[in-house]
């Protein structure tokens, strides 16, 4: 039975896709069965992108209409769940994933459009190990979505101060959707990306972070990802950093992170 793992941040451009990528493909190395499903509804869905799958043939979109209509979405699945080259599985999204935001912004029953996504990922849960959602840098209905069908989340940020702006956002709503659709939710630690060693601005504010955070009870990994080019060029290649450039420090990173993950998961 999948451990479904939201990553989020409610500040766009921390790392959430390549950590969401870079995870999948590590957990895959180590012969987990991995789903990434892209829910960015902000009109950039860039795990897709990332994966090679621009225009897909159906995708989130479809199951999440069909899904809110409450009809049977078993064999759609076959149709939207993609395979990258690397062994992950991906359901891609569309730039129309906006108009389901709203579509579900305007339903009545609260409760039951809260709880769209957690129906399509209970649908599969079973088949994986770990199934990885890229949420949207927004507060929406959508975000609601994704922590409602999530059982943890990983929370990334750059080490700067407009990213930890998201950081208390994304907290305070983990524990609203605590209270309404998702009791169980944990917000399971905070993974600092994009770190740039040369800056000493960077290198305190990334202690800063971690002490700050440690001291508020929150779990922050001590692996911290690097800023690294190659991080950018691996998107144009429709791989991850892991197949890019498997001797990168973000390669390094990300593998140590995974197993820092696993080991505080047991
Ligand atoms: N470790 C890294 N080193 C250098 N560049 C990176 C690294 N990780 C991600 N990037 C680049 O930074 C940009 C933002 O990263 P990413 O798309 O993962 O963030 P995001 O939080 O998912 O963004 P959004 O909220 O807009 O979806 C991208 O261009 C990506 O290629």
């Amino acid at each position: 039975m999948a451990k479904v793992i939201a990553v989020a941040n409610q500040k766009g451009g921390v790392g959430k896709t390549a950590t969401a990528i870079s995870m999948g493909a590590a957990l895959v190395e180590k012969g987990y069965k991995v789903l990434l499903v892209d829910v960015d509804d902000s009109g950039n869905p860039s795990l897709s992108k990332c994966l090679g799958a621009e225009a897909p043939e159906a995708s989130l979109v479809d199951l999440m209409l069909m899904a809110f209509l409450n009809r049977d979405i078993s064999k759609e699945l076959n149709h939207v769940i993609l395979t990258h080259e690397e062994g992950m599985d991906f359901i891609a999204a569309e730039n129309k994933l906006a108009g389901v935001t709203d579509m579900l912004s305007a339903g009545t029953d609260d409760y039951e459009k809260k709880t769209v996504l957690k129906r399509i990922i209970d649908e599969v849960r079973k088949q994986y190990d770990f199934i990885i959602l890229d949420a949207a840098p927004a507060l929406n209905i959508m975000s609601i979505n994704v922590l409602t069908a999530a059982d943890e989340v990983i929370i990334t940020t750059q080490p700067q101060g407009a990213a930890e702006e998201g950081i208390g956002e994304l907290i305070s709503s983990a524990g609203e959707v605590r209270k309404h659709s998702n009791p169980n939710l944990i917000v399971k630690g905070l993974l600092i990306t994009m770190l740039d060693a040369r800056t000493n601005y960077n290198k305190s504010k990334a202690t800063e972070m971690t002490d700050g955070y440690t001291e508020l009870g929150m779990k922050v990994f001590h692996t911290r990802i690097p800023r690294a080019v190659a991080a950018e060029e691996c998107v144009e290649k429709k791989i991850s950093i892991l197949k890019y450039d498997p001797k990168s420090k973000v390669t390094a990173a990300y593998r140590a992170f995974v197993d820092e993950y696993l080991r505080y998961n047991k």
